[in-house]
């Protein structure tokens, strides 16, 4: 598990160490993390053309004495100051170690174009908003140049909090995270600034409080899965209700239902119109489907299941608002996806008034739906807080699917799922989503595990599918058994 501290708790942690220790030794630590890290990306420490990107405060500092490190071992090291003052101690430390030290604009520019290494050292946590001038100009110089960036605690221009990107902002090879991870080193875009991330252990751990946000990893999501054991049959794996895809758009019931199937459910029970029923069969014939009447459209929904998908493309008629409330009027895990959010957002009661377990999963525009005054671009650029916002205002567990799909309950960490890929992108895969949590929620996972295991094998599957080119709803319901393989 990767697990993520807000700045506060951070700087608290900190605080009590730096008061027990002699001073400078937590920044000594993290230089030292820094230097080795940097000692081991490059191929030749001596000789390495390394420029560092100093700010003001003490993340320039981890720079500073992290470059003197270098040079003590042959790299030939340029300090760029976008500041002023930069820390004292660190500047003499590399010029003591042979460091040269330049703020001339032109000369930087050119050293940085050269370089074999630029250390990002412009901000940390301490930073607010996205950077200014001249730190903007030093980081696109970066970007324009071949050498390997290493941001030091977190891209400068990140969010530490939250992962947003308020302008321009350090794009970073490698991260080396001192003491915890941040979440704005877990959640786009501020992941997607952050590359490879490398945690540096300080000495914070026993002085830091529960995680804020968790990143599970692969052993993680191996712990949690449910298998098939020697006594299972298929009423014990879990038997999934689905109330999917309508005649207009009967490839969300073929893809969700797959993704309940590949997903390991023991039965699958699909309840539908006569002309979807039909394609279900036709492509699954392994599932048990009923024909629902037009004239009563809830006599017909299966009885004697463990849990319930609801939604994907299932439609906004009357029928499927009473469908919504007789499911949601059972005391069974419900998972609410696609239409039957849209349906929720016009009687969010249906779900405040709930005490049994309920899982919705919508995308950023759907969540819009459901938070007055919230547009798609706000939770796109925060969707930690909209994502946890949304779990305390309906009482349940939240998958804000996107970049990065974030889940979120009320009283729990938030947890960020690191397999997503701008791959799944595409119509369909939430569907495939959809029915892959359903059969986790069937063998009898709570929401949160459901949504965290079935989001981690759905990215999983999207990159294992065709190996970074694009892909299909389709492809990626093939790919799901690999996946799976690729934990055990
Ligand atoms: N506190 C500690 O004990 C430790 C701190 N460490 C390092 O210290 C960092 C935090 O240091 P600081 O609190 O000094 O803060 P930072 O070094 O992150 O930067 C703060 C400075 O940047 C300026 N600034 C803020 N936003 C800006 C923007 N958008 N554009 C341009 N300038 C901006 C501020 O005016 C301030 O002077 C951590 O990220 C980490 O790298 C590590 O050395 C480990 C120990
Ligand atoms: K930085």
């Amino acid at each position: 598990m990767r697990d993520a501290y807000t700045v506060e708790a951070v700087r608290k942690a900190e605080d009590v160490l730096m008061a027990r220790g002699p001073e400078g030794a937590l920044m000594q630590r993290a230089a030292a993390g820094l230097a080795a890290v940097c000692a081991r990306l490059l191929p030749r420490v001596y000789g390495a053309r390394v420029v560092l990107l100093v700010g003001s405060g003490d993340n320039g500092g981890d720079a500073l004495y992290a470059g003197a490190r270098l040079a003590r071992r042959g790299a030939a090291v340029l300090a760029v100051l976008a500041a002023d003052r930069v820390h004292e101690g660190g500047l003499a430390a590399l010029r003591a170690a042979g460091g040269r030290v330049s703020a001339d604009r032109a000369d930087a520019r050119a050293a940085i174009a050269a370089a074999d290494l630029v250390v990002d050292g412009l901000l940390g946590i301490g930073g607010r908003g996205g950077l200014r001038e001249p730190h903007a100009a030093l980081a696109a110089h970066a970007a324009d140049s071949a050498a390997l960036v290493v941001a030091v605690d977190l891209p400068s221009g990140v969010d530490a909090g939250t992962g947003a990107v308020e302008g321009p902002a350090v794009r970073a090879d490698v991260t080396v995270t001192f003491g915890g991870y941040k979440p704005g080193l877990l959640i786009d875009p501020g992941a997607g600034r952050a590359g490879v991330l490398e945690l540096v252990d300080i000495g914070l751990g026993p002085e830091l409080p529960p995680a804020h946000v968790r990143s599970p990893q692969a052993a993680d999501i191996a712990a949690l899965l449910p298998g098939p054991g020697a006594e299972s049959d298929k009423y014990r794996r879990g038997v999934l209700a689905m109330a999917s895809g309508s005649d207009r758009y009967s490839g969300a019931a073929v893809l969700s239902v797959g993704g309940a199937l590949r997903g390991g459910v023991g039965m699958l029970r699909y309840a539908g119109q006569a002309g979807v029923v039909a394609k279900v069969l036709d492509r699954w014939p392994e599932v048990v489907a009923t024909v629902l009447e037009p004239t009563d459209p809830v006599a017909g929904l299966p009885q004697r299941v463990a849990a319930w998908v609801v939604g994907p493309g299932r439609g906004l008629h009357p029928a499927a608002v009473v469908e919504l409330r007789t499911v949601l009027g059972t005391g069974l895990p419900v998972l609410l996806d696609a239409d039957a959010i849209t349906l929720l957002a016009e009687e969010p009661d249906l779900v405040r008034d709930r005490s049994a377990p309920t899982l919705l999963t919508p995308h950023a525009g759907e969540l819009a739906r459901l938070l007055p005054g919230v547009d798609r671009a706000d939770i796109e650029a925060r969707r930690l807080a909209h994502a946890t916002r949304a779990a305390a205002e309906f009482g349940c567990t939240v998958l804000l699917k996107g970049s990065t799909t974030i889940i979120a309950e009320p009283g729990r960490p938030a947890i960020v799922n690191p397999t997503g890929t701008p791959l799944l992108a595409t119509a369909g895969t939430g569907d495939v989503l959809a029915g892959l949590i359903g059969a986790m929620l069937a063998s009898g996972l709570a929401p949160r595990d459901a949504a965290v295991c079935g989001a981690y094998l759905h990215g999983l599957a999207a990159r294992l599918a065709c190996g970074g080119a694009p892909i299909s709803a389709s492809d990626l319901l093939g790919a799901i058994p690999a996946a799976f393989r690729a934990l055990r």
